[in-house]
C-alpha cells in the first residue's frame, strides 16, 4: 500500500527482486520505479524527519509492485526520534521562504495519531500549521 514513512529515516536492502516505486512531489499520478543495485540499500526521509527540516527534506510516497514470480525480500531499519523527544525545526530552517510548516510535538504522540487514524496524511492534519503566505494574501487583500 502507498505510504509515507512516519519515522525520520528509513534505511532498506532488499534481495534482487526489484519492486519498490516512489511519487514525484506534487504527482499523484505517475509512480517511479526505484532500481537498488545488489549490495545496496536506499534511505528514504520520513514524516518525523520532513517536519523536522522543516519541508525542506521531503517524505516521498512509496509502495512496492511485484511484477514476476520471485519472491522479493527486504529488510528494513526504521530510525525514529528517542522517546520522549520534540520534533521541532531548529529556527534555521525557518526563514520568510521558508515559513513554518508543522507545529512542534511529540514524535509518540504523532504515532499515536497516525495509529489510531492510520491516515496517510497524518502529519498535516496533526501537526501542520495554517499556510502563511496565504495568511500575508489575506491581509494584505483586507
Ligand atoms: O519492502 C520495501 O522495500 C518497502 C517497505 C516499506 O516501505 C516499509 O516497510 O515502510
Ligand atoms: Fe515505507
Amino acid at each position: 500500500m502507498a505510504h509515507t514513512d512516519k519515522n525520520t529515516v528509513t534505511i532498506l536492502g532488499q534481495n534482487d527482486v526489484q519492486g519498490l516505486e516512489i511519487q514525484p512531489k506534487e504527482d499523484n499520478n505517475t509512480w517511479v520505479p526505484v532500481v537498488i543495485p545488489e549490495g545496496a540499500f536506499v534511505a528514504i526521509v520520513g514524516d518525523a524527519l520532513k517536519a523536522w527540516s522543516n519541508g525542506r527534506l521531503h517524505s516521498v510516497r512509496h509502495r512496492v509492485v511485484l511484477r514476476g514470480e520471485k519472491e522479493r525480500y527486504s529488510w528494513g531499519s526504521f530510525l525514529m526520534p528517542k522517546d520522549g523527544s520534540r520534533v521541532q525545526a531548529p529556527e534555521e530552517f525557518v526563514d520568510k521562504d521558508h515559513p513554518p510548516l508543522y507545529r512542534g510535538f511529540t514524535y509518540a504522540d504523532f504515532l499515536s495519531y497516525f495509529v489510531s487514524t492510520l491516515k496517510d496524511d497524518a502529519l498535516d492534519v496533526f501537526a501542520g500549521l495554517p499556510d502563511v503566505v496565504d495568511d500575508r494574501d489575506q491581509l494584505a487583500v483586507n
